[in-house]
């Protein structure tokens, strides 16, 4: 079984994760898929890309059965460093980028849904940065993409509290951009009006982005905050929290 499916609908590019045993869960395999895709397609024919998940869940961040086998500083620094490149290239993607959140998004499904251009959920998605409940931050980048996302004390809040959010409250705060009862609803309702037909005006906009972040140091500022996390995942405190998950 494929651990992400590619598929391309009506001039959309689909990335679907698909580990829905384990809420489909980041692993080595998923990072390795999703760097290949993003830099296959970046001149692909389709105008927009879309990222969601297989059966009715998102993505629940890292593989915690796999990661917690990195003990150390330096170990747990290379994965989030791998990660961290793989959502810079999601960020500066040269076409417009959409999270459809089909259910739960936690800790670092979180972190990919920031690196889009637009985040929408179902209803029932459960939405958070849960790191800090496992007593590290985010480690893929993700706070200093959210700060380009979202004002200041909305970004902080939600990294500072863990809290998982209800899919209204994300959207309240201004994480999500909409909430549809369906892809197919998504689809329909958004998705298909979304874009104008001349892709030279998308990537035209999507480089006036870029260059912001180019030029505002985005990808040291990602490495920097990578770092920070790597730290605190040496600590005792992070590798309790995640052996209680585990035992569960
Ligand atoms: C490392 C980068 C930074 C991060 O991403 S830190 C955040 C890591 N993620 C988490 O802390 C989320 C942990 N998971 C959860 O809280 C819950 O499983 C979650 C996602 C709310 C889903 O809850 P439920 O729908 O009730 O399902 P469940 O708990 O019974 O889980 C079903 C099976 O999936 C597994 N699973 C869920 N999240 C996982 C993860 N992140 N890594 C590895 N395995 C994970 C879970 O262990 C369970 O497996 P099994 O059926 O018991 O074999």
């Amino acid at each position: 079984m494929k651990k992400v499916i590619v598929q391309r609908k009506n001039g959309f590019l689909w990335i679907r994760l698909n580990r829905p045993t384990c809420r489909n869960a980041i692993d080595y395999d998923v990072m390795n898929a999703l760097e290949e895709i993003l830099e296959t397609e970046r001149n692909g024919e389709e105008s927009a890309l879309i990222i969601t998940g297989s059966e009715s869940s998102f993505c629940a961040g890292g593989d915690l059965r796999v990661f917690h086998a990195l003990k150390t500083e330096a170990q747990a620094y290379e994965m989030l460093a791998k990660m961290g490149r793989v959502l810079y290239k999601f960020m500066t993607f040269p076409k417009p980028t959409v999270a459809f959140m089909n259910g739960i998004a936690i800790g670092g499904g979180c972190e990919i849904a920031t690196a889009c251009d637009y985040r929408f959920a179902v209803p029932e998605a459960k939405l958070g940065f849960v790191q800090g409940d496992l007593a590290i931050t985010t480690g893929w980048g993700g706070a200093s993409m959210l700060l380009e996302k979202l004002p200041y004390d909305k970004a902080m809040q939600m990294l500072w509290s863990a809290r998982r959010y209800t899919a209204e409250e994300a959207e309240t705060i201004g994480f999500l951009n909409g909430v549809f009862e369906n892809e197919s609803s998504f689809c329909t309702e958004w998705l298909q009006d979304a874009f104008v037909q001349h892709a030279e005006v998308l990537t035209a906009y999507k480089r006036v982005a870029i260059r912001k972040w180019q030029e505002s140091n985005l990808a040291e500022r990602m490495q920097q905050e990578i770092r920070e996390c790597a730290v605190l995942w040496e600590g005792e405190s992070h590798h309790r929290a995640v052996e209680t998950f585990l035992k569960k």
